[in-house]
């Protein structure tokens, strides 16, 4: 990216080039958001007839919902899968930030700082709410920091991805997670576990993952985001009770 260009003007070019990207791989053309012509099939209907997606004939639950959570909860992948079953565009905070910056996840923690990488994600976070017709896959720490998080509530849904710490081991060991660049992996994300669940508790939607293929998980919060009533979720209506925060109140909001 050019030096001359402002950050928000390289977020925006970034943006530009994953919109792209989504549409281009979107199996369908054309989406209708209600209505065609009196017909209507949700999302979970249409997926049971095959072919009927590429129609046009298809309503959806929401047009923008995001996803937060640990890492290696599967968010990126979740998202991804989600936005193909909704035909809504995908969005990716950490990939965006690595075209904006040029670097690498890690390359930007290592050369930049948390702290820069924390002001792109905010900074990417206010373009992102903006959008329409897209699931937007968060980073881990994204949804910690209040004000990303009142933004996000106060645009949509937000649906937290839980896993055990166990889990989140398994799945991100074989990557390059920068925070979890110690000797320790597996106490680290007790740790950080612990210390962010009750900000994840504020998330509109909460579904585990543990043992549960993608599949099954998309289909769980298609479901569940016909249950949501809208509305924002900021600020945030239950104090939090010492007693939910058990580990199997995590499956359930
Ligand atoms: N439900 C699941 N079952 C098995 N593996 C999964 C599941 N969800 C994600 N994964 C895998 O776990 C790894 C981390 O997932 P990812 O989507 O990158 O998580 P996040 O974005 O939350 O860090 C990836 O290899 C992904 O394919
Ligand atoms: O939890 C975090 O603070 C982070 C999570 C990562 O995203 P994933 O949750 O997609 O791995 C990435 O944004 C960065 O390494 C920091
Ligand atoms: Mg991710």
């Amino acid at each position: 990216m050019s030096h001359s260009m402002t950050r928000a003007g390289q977020i925006e070019a970034a943006l530009l080039a994953s919109l792209q990207e989504s549409a281009t791989l979107q199996d369908s053309a054309v989406i209708q958001d209600s209505q065609v012509q009196g017909v209507t099939l949700c999302a979970a209907q249409s997926r049971k007839l095959p072919g009927m997606s590429g129609t046009g004939l298809i309503e959806r639950p929401v047009s923008w919902v995001a996803l937060a959570g640990f890492m290696g909860t599967g968010k990126s992948r979740i998202g991804w899968e989600l936005s193909r079953a909704l035909a809504l565009h995908f969005v990716d905070t950490d990939k965006l930030i690595t075209r904006v910056v040029g670097k690498s996840i890690p390359e930007v923690f290592a050369q930049e700082g948390e702290g820069y990488f924390r002001a792109c994600e905010a900074e990417v976070v206010q373009r992102v709410t903006r959008l329409e017709h897209a699931v937007i896959s968060l980073g881990g720490g994204t949804f910690i920091h209040e004000e990303n998080r009142r933004t996000l509530l106060e645009r949509g849904p937000v649906v937290v991805l839980w896993a055990s710490p166990e889990t989140v081991y398994q799945r991100t060991r074989h990557s390059d997670r920068p925070l979890l660049r110690v000797d320790d992996p597996l106490g680290r994300i007790r740790s950080l576990m612990d210390e962010r669940e009750s900000v994840y508790r504020e998330g509109t939607i909460h579904v585990h993952s543990d043992g549960r293929p993608s599949e099954e998980l998309v289909e769980e919060i298609i479901e569940r985001l016909w249950g949501w009533q809208g509305g924002s979720g900021w600020p945030p209506s239950q104090p939090l009770l010492v007693s939910d925060r058990a580990t199997d109140g995590r499956a359930s909001d």
